[in-house]
């Protein structure tokens, strides 16, 4: 499915090493997918509140080009990943309402890129590819000193919407372009790339 993504477009793919999650892959999956993701399609790992052991395995044996952190990790942890691993670190910040983006302004100080997803619900399996929408008007017309990008229950029927709603110039998906938890589905990632480039 990454050579889907990539001939339609895609700029990121990502590898999500949470072992609850139906999207789960182990290194060795991941080290062999990401060995097939041509140039120009970054492969990010989404990690969990990963301590150094985690990341120091999965540096070691999968091609990267970023680090996502999707869990509860503080701007220090941000920092320390950032310095010891020597990539780029998207922070992912979930927003259920207005008191969810004091953080966004703290987080986007220190990484490189910040990821604006839906809070998960409380008691949720995952922290993220819930398949859930927030309230794009919060987030709109706002700046930060790094680049960022708008997820959370985006398909090709809404990408539309919440780009010209937010004001986003990038947007992430995962449940909206499956046919099942963790099957991605080629027509889907079509349909929604093209909805999200015309
Ligand atoms: O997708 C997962 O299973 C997952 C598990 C643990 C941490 C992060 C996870 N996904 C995060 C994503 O990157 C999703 O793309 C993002 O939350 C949006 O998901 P969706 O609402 O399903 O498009």
């Amino acid at each position: 499915m990454i050579d889907v993504a990539a001939r339609a477009g895609a700029g990121y793919v990502g590898f999500v090493f949470f072992p609850k999650s139906p999207r789960f892959v182990s290194l060795s999956e991941a080290a062999e997918l990401g060995s097939h993701v041509p140039f120009g399609v970054a492969k990010v790992a989404l990690v969990v509140d990963p301590d150094d052991a985690l990341l120091d395995q999965i540096t070691a044996q999968v091609p990267l080009d970023m680090i996502q952190l999707h869990g509860h990790e503080s701007p220090e942890r941000v920092a320390q990943v950032k310095s010891r691993y020597g990539l780029p670190v998207m922070k992912v910040v979930g927003v259920g309402d207005a008191s969810d983006l004091a953080e966004l302004d703290v987080q986007a100080r220190v990484a490189d890129q910040i990821l604006v997803d839906t809070k998960p619900p409380k008691g949720a399996d995952l922290p993220g590819g819930n398949g859930l929408v927030f309230d794009w008007g919060l987030v709109a017309r706002r700046r930060w000193p790094c680049p960022w990008m708008l997820a959370g229950g985006l398909n090709a029927g809404n990408v539309g919407e919440a780009i010209a709603t937010s004001g986003t110039r990038q947007v992430d998906v995962s449940s909206g372009v499956e046919s099942a938890p963790g099957v991605k589905d080629a027509a889907k990632i079509k349909a929604f790339i093209d909805a999200a480039t015309c």
